[in-house]
């Protein structure tokens, strides 16, 4: 049985005085019996982690480097992560992808580096409206799993996240059925590559203008397994009541 995930990623929104929304956020879910992730830019992540020490929040980050240390100016290895008390990080964000031409090969590297830290890689796939429109999400996405996911992953140590690039933070989410047809697919090819128990372990997130009003629907949805939020993440009282619909679901 996998366990439900609510994970937030805050992207580059937040300086000191978003730590009071988290703290809100903390003290809403002594009950919650979702696994919960906060991704907070990487200035916060430090306090971030000791707010939500003792609690049932954990934080992550938003990306990492594929190397251990060295000459990489502005970068940060998955082991600093770790060290600021991350346990997961998102990897191969279309925003990463686009903005810094990150391929699949070096999304596969990265989530070697979170595994060797001992992190959670919470590994990104998505299409853009044009392949969306050409009929090519499934082979995009399969080509995506296949090539950004190294071999050795397992339930414990890695999250997919299917993320279609024309849903983020746009207020546009897919069909429910297009959502479902997506990840029955992914489902499939993690079994056919790793065998049905491993796939089984393995959770998958939808992530994409999820908000408190469609939050439920999509949680109802075929192998979704919860969400990557981003702009309802930032808010405590956006937040909560998303989560709250994964713990009914
Ligand atoms: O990582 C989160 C996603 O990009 C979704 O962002 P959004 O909920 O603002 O659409």
């Amino acid at each position: 049985m996998r366990q439900k995930m609510a994970a937030g990623n805050w992207k580059m929104n937040g300086t000191s005085a978003a730590l009071a929304e988290l703290e809100t956020l903390i003290q809403g879910q002594h009950a919650a019996t979702s696994e919960l992730l906060i991704c907070p830019p990487a200035t916060l992540l430090s306090r971030a982690a000791e707010l939500a020490a003792v609690s049932p929040v954990a934080i992550g980050g938003q990306d990492c480097h594929a190397a251990t240390s060295g000459a990489h100016t502005g970068d940060l290895s998955s082991d600093m992560l770790k060290d600021a008390g991350a346990t997961a990080v998102i990897l191969g964000h279309s925003e990463r992808r686009a903005d810094h031409s990150e391929t699949s090969e070096d999304v596969a590297a990265k989530t070697k580096s979170a595994w060797s830290a001992g992190l959670i890689a919470i590994v990104c796939l998505g299409e853009t409206l044009a392949e969306r429109e050409s009929g090519d999400t499934l082979s995009v996405v399969g080509n995506q799993l296949a090539a950004s996911l190294p071999d050795g992953a397992t339930g414990q140590n890695t999250v997919i996240a299917y993320e279609p690039v024309w849903a983020i933070g746009t207020g546009k989410v897919p069909s429910l059925a297009q959502i479902a047809e997506v990840h029955d697919f992914l489902r499939q090819a993690l079994t056919t590559r790793f065998g049905t128990e491993m796939a089984d372990a393995i959770r998958l997130l939808y992530g994409g203008s999820v908000k408190p009003g469609n939050a439920a629907e999509i949680f109802a949805t075929s192998n979704v397994d919860g969400a990557l939020v981003g702009g309802a993440s930032l808010k405590a009282a956006d937040f909560s009541p998303i989560i709250a619909a994964l713990d009914a679901s």
